[in-house]
């Protein structure tokens, strides 16, 4: 019961939002979509919701056929939108039962499958939503998605602006959600969650740039990073950006991250072109790839 995407092109009239995209998503896998704002996340995951037809290609979501058993889909997936999809004058109690009832279903017969997430807002379920917090708004979000037990997941960008917190203990909720069978496509800006993935793929203008675990895309970077630093990071970037044999250079944390187009390449040439250029407290060093390098070197 898994997802399998085939040649999907999409374009809105001013712009093309998915270009023939290919990739599946196995039963039970918890699968990230990574990629930076307007890579055409949400337009993928509308097409496989059936809120969206595809110009292009062919989708299947639990096995069925996102045009032709596009009802099937709709009895058989949960999707937790980006934007918010809750309505702001009910309060928790109101909005899980109205979603139970337009899947034709009770909270009481699939209390089971929300329980776990359910107990953590159900002390205010006599509040409005308008009045909750993000977090408690993101987990009563996840709470409707899931009232009529779908057997994939659909969650856009689930973490966006909620605190590091929340976004840990959503994690958590995620990876308890996977062992009752549901499998889950999660979309995300965010580099660090890639790694709780089982698989990710790259997006980017429209494009799956990789399809992969978050450890074979790291283990397969191909150059070696350098972490550097030095009095003054904005003039280091900008040296480093003219130094000829830069292969790439951005800000990363306290540090910029450096790769060298040569393989024979030495750290003291380059530290000896950074002080030439009268910077100061140099720092040049050996660092590991992380899954947001990949992506770097990947989208360059
Ligand atoms: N209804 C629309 N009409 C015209 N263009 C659109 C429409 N919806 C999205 N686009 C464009 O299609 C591209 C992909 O957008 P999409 O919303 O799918 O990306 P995204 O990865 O979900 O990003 P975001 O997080 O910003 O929503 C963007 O260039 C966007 O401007």
């Amino acid at each position: 019961m898994g997802v399998s995407v085939r040649h999907i092109s999409k374009s809105y009239k001013n712009a093309v939002a998915l270009h023939d995209i290919s990739f599946e998503v196995k039963p039970g896998e918890l699968f990230g979509l990574i990629g930076p704002d307007g890579a055409g996340k949400t337009t993928l995951f509308r097409v496989l919701t059936t809120l969206l037809l595809a110009d292009f290609g062919e989708a299947t979501v639990a096995g069925y056929d996102v045009v032709k058993d596009y009802k099937n889909i709709r009895n058989s997936v949960g999707y937790m939108p980006g934007r918010f999809s809750l309505y702001q004058d009910l309060t928790i109690e109101e909005n899980l039962e109205f979603f139970a009832t337009i899947f034709g279903t009770t909270v009481e017969e699939n209390y089971d499958v929300i329980k776990d997430i359910y107990v953590q807002i159900e002390p205010f379920k006599k509040r409005r939503t308008g009045k909750l917090s993000g977090g408690m708004k993101q987990k009563l979000a996840l709470c409707c998605a899931l009232i009529h037990k779908p057997k994939i997941l659909f969650l856009d960008e689930p973490t966006t602006g909620v605190d590091p917190v929340s976004r840990k203990e959503f994690w958590d909720m995620l990876k308890r959600l996977q062992q009752k069978d549901i499998t889950i496509l999660v979309s995300t800006p965010y580099m660090d969650e890639a790694e709780l993935c089982d698989r990710i793929a790259f997006i980017q203008e429209g494009k799956i740039l990789k399809v992969d675990t978050p450890e074979a895309v790291v283990r397969h970077y191909p150059k070696l990073i350098y972490n550097i630093r030095a009095n003054n990071m904005y003039q280091l970037i900008a040296c480093l950006n003219e130094y000829e044999f830069n292969h790439s250079v951005y800000p990363f944390g306290e540090f910029v991250h450096y790769t060298d187009t040569r393989s024979n390449f030495n750290p003291k040439e380059l530290l000896e072109y950074l002080k030439s250029k009268k910077l100061l407290d140099i720092i040049i060093e050996r660092t590991e790839p992380t899954i947001e390098d990949t992506f770097m070197e990947l989208a360059k």
